[in-house]
């Protein structure tokens, strides 16, 4: 089943000299419960292909079906809510908030959500993370995979349906990159997560199943 689709998606940047077609008519099914790792040269066109379908870009044509609806045509009071409801986001930066600790960051969008935290659910994550006793630090004082697995807890505790992964390992040593991965994979198989992630890992992009290709804004393969 599928939980996204695109519809002869296209993304250009710029006018004239300086128009770059990144996306051109893409036709995309994202299925749900599953892992998805989108792969392709630098340039290709990936970032901007799942910023467009995690509604953090806007479309030039086509259109993001999302339960049935066209996410594209959503203001953006509507969008924002339906990201923060909706989808995890995870990236290369972990973009941890550094004035505040590693809790509040965790709990940061159901709190921007005026939602009531859940407790269970959050300590869960954080056990599940080995963040237990690094709730009350700072950011800074963590080393990379710790806060890469704070930006993981953080993009699960809103139970996204979908969770974006923009080259999350792309800054973790192998080891860590392991962990992460195995922690992400837990997220699809237990927590029954859809994931979208954008590799350059050849190893990350065979745990998937199922690879995206891109090239020059086309997909090249889907396997
Ligand atoms: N904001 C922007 N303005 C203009 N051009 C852009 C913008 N963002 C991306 N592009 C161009 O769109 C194309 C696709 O870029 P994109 O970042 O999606 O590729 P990518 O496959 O994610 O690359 P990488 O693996 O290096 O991150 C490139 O030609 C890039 O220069």
């Amino acid at each position: 089943m599928n939980i996204l689709d695109t519809m002869n998606l296209s993304k250009t940047y710029g006018e004239g000299e300086n128009k770059v077609e990144a996306l051109k008519n893409i036709n995309l099914s994202i299925e749900k419960e599953k892992f998805t790792a989108i792969i392709g040269p630098s340039g290709s066109g990936k970032s901007t292909l799942l910023h467009c379908i995690a509604g953090l870009d806007s479309i030039t044509s086509g259109e993001v079906i999302l339960d049935g609806d066209d996410i594209s045509k959503l203001s953006e009071d509507k969008l924002s809510k339906l990201r923060s409801r909706k989808f995890g986001f995870i990236f290369q930066s972990f973009n941890l908030i550094p004035v505040i600790s590693v809790y509040d960051n965790i709990v940061l969008p159901v709190d921007i959500d005026n939602k009531k935290v859940d407790k269970k659910y959050i300590n869960s994550i954080i056990d599940i993370l080995g963040l237990k006793d690094k709730i009350n630090k700072f950011p800074n004082q963590l080393s990379g995979g710790q806060q890469q697995r704070v930006a993981i807890a953080r993009a699960l505790a809103n139970k996204p349906e979908i969770i974006f992964a923009d080259e999350p390992t792309g800054n973790l040593d192998s080891k860590t990159t392991d962990e992460v991965m195995r922690l992400l994979k837990f997220c699809v198989d237990e927590y029954k997560q859809t994931l979208v992630m954008i590799t350059h890992n050849d190893k990350i992009a065979k745990m998937a199943d199922r690879i995206i290709t891109i090239a020059d804004g086309n997909i090249v393969e889907s396997k």
